[in-house]
């Protein structure tokens, strides 16, 4: 399964929205990259949990070992993103990095665990770090395993 079978109802955010159309236009080749730092993103389709609709979210690419660390940061803002939501309520998503689009599963992380996946991402994408002190929220991050 590497579709999501469903409406596609895009982000209520036009750069996000853009950003995925010239991601999808071009099967990964182009807009797979955060403008301002040039670092790399990749594409995460979802189910709204509330609309069952199909959801399109980038997220920076933050990957170990075939696996990949979704972070509900938002820019630091004090409210989770909706597909936090969605992610709770349907786990079962589609993975596109580059060219290369598979299914996954994602699984919420507590803990020790947690903390280790945290650690990676920071490294990874410094600017998490930056923004997490903006806010008293603790950003949830869920791990996607390939089914
Ligand atoms: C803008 C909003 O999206 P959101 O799900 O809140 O997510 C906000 C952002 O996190 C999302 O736009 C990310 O893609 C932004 N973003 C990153 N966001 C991050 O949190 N972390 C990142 O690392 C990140 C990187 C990134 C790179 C490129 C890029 O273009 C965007 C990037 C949105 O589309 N809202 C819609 C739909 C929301 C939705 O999914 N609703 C659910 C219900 C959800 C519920 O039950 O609350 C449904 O359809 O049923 C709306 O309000 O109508």
């Amino acid at each position: 399964m590497t579709e999501l079978q469903g409406e596609y109802v895009p982000s209520t955010a036009d750069w996000v929205r853009e950003q995925v159309a010239a991601f999808e236009a071009s099967n990964g080749a182009e807009a797979n990259v955060l403008e301002r730092d040039g670092n790399p993103i990749i594409l995460i389709t979802n189910r709204g949990a509330k609309t069952g609709a199909i959801r399109k979210t980038p997220l920076m690419r933050v990957e170990r070992d075939g696996r990949y660390l979704a972070v509900a940061s938002v820019g630091g803002g004090d409210k989770n993103p909706a597909w936090v939501a969605n992610f709770r309520a349907y786990p079962d998503m589609v993975l596109q990095d580059g060219g290369t689009k598979k299914a996954y599963v994602a699984r919420e992380l507590s803990g020790a665990e947690r903390e280790e996946w945290w650690d990676y991402a920071v490294k990874t994408w410094p600017t998490y770090g930056e923004y997490q002190p903006k806010t008293s929220r603790i950003f949830p991050l869920f791990l996607l395993e390939p089914v």
